[in-house]
């Protein structure tokens, strides 16, 4: 698999502040694959995709797109890249209609095409009936899905999402994911996507890097990594208020109890000992007084949380 995007040694110490945002970062993005980047709040990682996207300059280091340095290159990489940031949108004063329909003529495409393309990309992100209001005059979670539209539109080999659900509501975010996953599977298309939401993100991604105090601590598949945490399977075990106690007792002779809220406690397991857990519970059900109980894989939320969901240190 050949390298869409190379990050050599990259560092950005913001002049202001004298803040260091990103310590010698080095990784390749590969083609064809979702990559997630994940970390605390202020760890770094608007500001590597913003380098990434040539809108910002590395302090040392390179990007390379396609092994053309993006600084160098930088109409390229606007031309290749579908780019949606976390900040207030630049097209705030255009219809919903014309953000889209401009975005794709800036991405070389002629205008009954574009004009195509946006009525299908209008109606797919349910923005049909506000395609004549300004953008600045929608809603928050309005406003991201029209940027999510123009930066779709065209189909572009490569994107870079930043926080692509947020102000979304359920649906909307679940429509949003699907879409994302259906670009990788059908078109192949490469994507970087930072985000907090590691559940969400869990089901569409290959591979994860995250990063802590402008450092990466750990890139790898998601598979690897779970393996690198715990293989093990969780148990929980939701009880009647107050039998917390009793209950523990009995399920410590089974293996490792740990609660995990007032009336909720669970035990970790390998794949071959959860059989065992799972008959002494349900033949002691109303000993334990447990009124629901389910077995759990090892999530990516469990991997971030153990390997870099601590909060950033702002004092360096
Ligand atoms: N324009 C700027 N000038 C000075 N410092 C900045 C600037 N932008 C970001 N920083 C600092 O650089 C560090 C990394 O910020 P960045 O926005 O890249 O983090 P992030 O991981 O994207 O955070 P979040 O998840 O909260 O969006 C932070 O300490 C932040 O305060």
């Amino acid at each position: 698999m050949s390298s869409v995007y190379e990050i050599r040694n990259v560092r950005k110490v913001y002049k202001k502040g004298k803040r260091l945002a990103n310590d010698d970062i080095s990784f390749e993005v590969e083609e064809g694959e979702i990559l997630s980047v994940l970390g605390p709040n202020g760890a770094g990682k608007s500001t590597l995709v913003k380098q990434m996207m040539a809108h910002a300059k590395p302090t040392s280091g390179s990007i390379t797109l396609f092994q053309r340095d993006v600084i160098r290159h930088s109409r390229e990489v606007a031309r290749h890249v579908g780019y949606y940031a976390q900040e207030a949108w630049a097209l705030a004063n255009l219809t919903v209609r014309e953000a889209v329909l401009y975005t794709a003529r800036l991405r070389g495409i002629s205008r009954q095409e574009a004009e195509r393309l946006t009525g299908i990309w209008l109606e797919r992100l349910e923005l049909g009936s506000l395609s004549d209001r300004m953008i600045k005059r929608i809603s928050g979670g309005q406003r991201r899905l029209a940027g999510l539209a123009a930066v779709m539109v065209g189909d572009p080999p490569v994107l870079i999402l930043d926080e692509p659900t947020n102000e979304l509501d359920p649906i909307k975010r679940r429509l949003v994911w699907d879409i994302v996953h259906e670009k990788n599977r059908e078109n192949g298309t490469t994507v970087l996507l930072v985000t907090h939401n590691v559940l969400e993100a869990e089901q569409v991604v290959d591979r994860v890097a995250i990063i802590n105090q402008g450092k990466l601590q750990v890139i790898d598949s998601v598979a690897n990594l779970k393996n690198r945490v715990d293989p093990r399977l969780k148990v929980e075990l939701t009880l009647e208020t107050g039998a917390r106690a009793g209950a523990e007792a009995i399920l410590q002779q089974w293996g490792d109890v740990q609660a995990i809220g007032d009336n909720r406690l669970q035990m970790l397991a390998s794949r071959t000992e959860v059989g065992h857990i799972v008959t002494q519970i349900t033949e002691h059900l109303d000993e334990l007084a447990c009124t629901a109980y389910t077995i759990v894989p090892p999530s990516l939320e469990d991997v971030y949380l153990k390997l870099g969901g601590h909060v950033a240190d702002e004092s360096n």
